[in-house]
């Protein structure tokens, strides 16, 4: 508790107004959070490393509990209420912390909500989610799972880093990041993986700028794994963005072969490109393409040994990062979205080489988004069978109870939400009607 004292005392009353501004921006959910944190953060240089800190943990602590702080401040409570419940509630302030920083007035209220109390609450409320998406939850959990899930999800997540195997090993990383002092541990699960105590700033460390390591969740670099893309083969990873998954494909090819890096995003792609740079690798082709069943995708057909579907979805897997994405996705937008990662499935299968390998991924906990959307492409597409993920990391060192398909979820694994199944066109079915 005295280290939040101590971090309270230096709060000045123009951080708090500030933090009240951007907090109002966010919950307008007009963008996404992350977005509106680096845009004030661009427009206002002079901020220090520790007051960005605090507006952007403050922000993001009351996005992941607000619906429990509209129960302690009131439905209508303002952004500026709404802030003071979570230092008096969420960061226990004492009272003398508020001396400065607000009114006479406003100190009788924040002391009258300090000692407020609560009823239990329906699961929703205690879970911290819309209602829609816990009835969504609980259709597959029982409710003190969905409960657990949620709790791991309103916690801020560690920072994870993926070692660029074609210029670095990992114990190398990890020595040299504990001599400069940085707390690293291997990752248990993934072999290319090192997980950091605390935020520490990076984009400026030479290991970094030098290509040793990215940074990528130890969850997303198992999906990597599933893919185990060979040195010379031709891979394309359909849903590229900014590359996260690309760069660890293209490491593990050891920089040989083609690596396609789709996306219809130019200004994700764009993304991609500093970080090739600093990847050294020369195997990856970015393309931009109109949607699925662009013509550059199709110049394909049948070629790939290997395809990653990373499908767009609603990301709720991620809330541990982006926790405004649970109050700006909505039934309608999931319902869209499933259309969608249907068609890119369909399109993508049709890259794949009889004898290779397709991999669907998401972020998402919900099953219309998963086992749902790959049980009506394997009903559709007889070519393709189910490979056991469970064996496919097995086979590269990664003991996993996960079964056929792999589910990864913060309270059971630490990493953010993930699902993915591996499958494989069948060589002999000579022209399935799949396609
Ligand atoms: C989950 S993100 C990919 C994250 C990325 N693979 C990584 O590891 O950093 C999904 C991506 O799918 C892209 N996308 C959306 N619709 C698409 C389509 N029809 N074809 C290909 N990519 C699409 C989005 O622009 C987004 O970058």
């Amino acid at each position: 508790m005295q280290k939040t004292v101590k971090a309270a005392e230096a709060i000045s009353r123009g951080l708090i107004i500030q933090t009240t501004q951007v907090l109002g921006t966010v919950l307008s959910f007009e963008h996404p959070a992350d977005a509106v944190l680096s845009r004030h953060f661009r427009e206002n240089r002079d901020l220090g490393h520790r007051d960005r800190g605090f507006i952007a943990e403050t922000v993001y602590g009351i996005v992941r509990r607000l619906r429990w702080l509209r129960r302690i401040a009131g439905a209508t409570a303002t952004p500026r209420q709404l802030l003071l419940a979570w230092l008096a509630r969420g960061e226990g302030w004492p009272m003398r912390q508020f001396e400065g920083l607000a009114s006479a007035t406003e100190r009788d209220w924040i002391e009258s909500i300090k000692s407020a109390t609560l009823d239990e609450g329906t699961v929703a409320e205690r879970a911290d989610l819309p209602d829609w998406l816990t009835e969504r939850l609980l259709a597959s959990h029982d409710e003190a799972a969905v409960l657990q899930l949620a709790y791991s999800l309103n916690r801020p997540a560690p920072l994870d880093l993926r070692v660029n195997v074609l210029k670095a090993d990992r114990d190398a990383v990890l020595a040299k990041l504990n001599e400069d002092g940085f707390a690293a541990e291997a990752c248990t699960m993934s072999p290319q993986g090192i997980r950091l105590a605390g935020k520490p700033a990076l984009q400026k460390y030479p290991l970094f700028l030098e290509g040793g390591f990215e940074v990528q969740d130890e969850g997303s670099q198992l999906l990597g794994l599933l893919v185990q893309p060979k040195r010379s083969e031709l891979v394309v990873d359909f849903c590229a963005g900014a590359g996260g998954k690309t760069l660890q494909l293209g490491a593990m090819m050891r920089s040989t072969g083609r690596l396609y890096a789709f996306d219809v995003s130019e200004k994700r792609l764009a993304k991609l490109k500093p970080r090739m740079a600093r990847s050294g690798l020369s195997n990856v082709h970015p393309v931009l393409i109109a949607h699925e069943n662009d013509a550059k995708v199709k110049r394909l057909a049948g070629k790939a040994d290997r395809v990653l579907v990373d499908a767009p979805c609603s990301g709720l897997g991620t809330l541990r990062r982006n926790p405004d994405l649970k109050w700006r996705q909505t039934p309608e937008s999931v319902d869209e979205m499933v259309v969608k990662q249907g068609s890119i499935l369909a399109a993508a299968a049709r890259l794949v080489r009889p004898g290779g390998r397709l991999v669907y991924a998401t972020c998402s906990l919900l099953a219309e988004e998963n086992d749902a959307v790959v049980d009506a492409f394997l009903a559709a597409n007889p070519a393709f069978k189910a490979v056991s993920a469970q064996e496919v990391l097995e086979r590269q060192g990664v003991t996993l109870a996960t079964g056929e398909r792999l589910r990864l979820s913060p309270h059971e694994h630490n990493t953010d939400g993930f699902f993915a199944a591996v499958l494989e066109r069948q060589s002999s079915v000579p022209g399935a009607a799949d396609d």
